[in-house]
């Protein structure tokens, strides 16, 4: 987090200060580790992390590109303020968190954060679950519930997916979110609530306006603050710093002692797309873990839908001994169809095996 002269920028000191006073013990070690972590090599992090991982904690967005940087910096600003976010980003690069790291990093932190995934609603369900029902609103309203506006009192609520809620259900949270109240279902009186809001979506917003699935009004309350995640490809120098902090915390899931990846095996996670983003990546290493029996991962271990995954993208490394290793890993070992894949002769492919002393079961 140093500049050049060795100094602590402005906002490398705010994020350092506001961490200081939010953080416990265990997280500011954390992030300590990853600022000691900046520019050392994947080998050299892997000594450092402390033995106590948390996979569930909100706050611990993991990485050290400049785009992370900027994110932990931005969102403990936004953090502090009661500004309605909207974050946009693809599958899996961390919406839910970042929402979440908001909530946690501000004043509402100690009351509800309460995650509606708008996709998964159905329609006719939207009213009761969102702002809840009287006794007797309807057949088999045997007792009045609280919606999650009502639940959420004080906190957060998080709305995923907002694109993909109807106009009718979008104006309905407008009106919550402007008039800060709601009605139960088949109640007479308004009930206040308190709740800040965090929107997401994995579409382009702009472009779901022009097709009429994001009510103009809607979007312009939710679009005080905006925070656009990219996706991992576009910051894969992250990799590392995550590929650690999963193995941390898959250990002491798994009670294991892994201690890394051998270069060819982290080379072909580096040369990946990852089209499911990070949690690709963390999903990745647990179907790893389940079934390893070494401390360091190499790629015979990656498990085999990977490998096909590989194959449809045909995604290898450069260096020869990498691309060899990779053809025989998306190959299933088998020679002369790795031979096909490099454009080499079956000899070919036998004598390099030999040469980089590649076997089924080298490391
Ligand atoms: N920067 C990060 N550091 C560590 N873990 C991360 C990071 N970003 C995402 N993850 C992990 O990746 C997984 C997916 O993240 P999350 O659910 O927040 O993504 P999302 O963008 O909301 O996905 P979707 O759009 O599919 O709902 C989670 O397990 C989350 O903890």
């Amino acid at each position: 987090m140093k500049n050049p002269k060795g100094l602590l920028s402005e906002e490398d000191e705010i994020v350092r200060q506001d961490l200081k006073k939010t953080m416990s013990h265990h997280e500011s070690e954390i992030l300590n580790v990853q600022r000691n972590f900046a520019g050392s090599s994947a080998r050299g992090l892997a000594d450092n992390l402390s033995t106590s991982v948390n996979l569930h904690h909100a706050h611990c967005i993991i990485g050290q590109s400049a785009f992370m940087r900027h994110l932990k910096t931005y969102l403990l600003k936004v953090a502090k303020t009661d500004s309605t976010v909207l974050i946009t980003g693809e599958t899996g690069t961390g919406k839910e968190l970042t929402a979440e790291a908001i909530h946690q990093y501000s004043s509402r932190q100690h009351k509800p954060f309460i995650c509606i995934n708008c996709a998964a609603l159905p329609e006719n369900l939207i009213e009761s679950e969102l702002f809840g029902y009287d006794k007797g609103a309807f057949t088999g309203a045997y007792a009045s519930k609280h919606g999650d506006f009502e639940q959420a009192n004080g906190g957060t609520v998080f709305l995923d997916e907002i694109g993909d809620m109807s106009s009718c259900a979008q104006a309905k949270i407008l009106r919550t979110i402007e008039s800060k109240e709601i009605n139960h279902l088949g109640g007479k009186k308004s009930i206040l609530v308190d709740v800040r809001i965090i929107a997401a979506t994995n579409h382009e917003p702009e472009r779901l306006l022009q097709e009429g699935k994001f009510r103009e009004d809607l979007f312009y309350r939710l679009n005080v603050a905006r925070i656009h995640l990219p996706p991992l490809r576009d910051h894969k120098e992250d990799i590392p710093y995550l590929i650690h902090w999963y193995i941390q915390a898959f250990n002491q899931q798994f009670g294991k002692t892994v201690t890394g990846f051998t270069k060819e095996a982290l080379d072909l996670l580096m040369h990946y797309d990852w089209p499911g983003n990070i949690r690709e990546l963390k999903n990745l290493l647990e179907a790893t873990f389940i079934n390893l029996p070494c401390e360091k991962i190499s790629i015979v271990n990656l498990p085999d839908p990977f490998r096909k995954r590989l194959q449809e993208t045909e995604e290898l490394p450069r260096n020869e001994r990498e691309r060899l290793l990779s053809a025989l890993f998306v190959s299933n070992w088998n020679k002369s169809k790795a031979a096909q894949r490099l454009h080499w002769s079956r000899m070919t492919v036998y004598r390099k095996m030999v040469k980089y002393n590649i076997s089924r079961n080298s490391p």
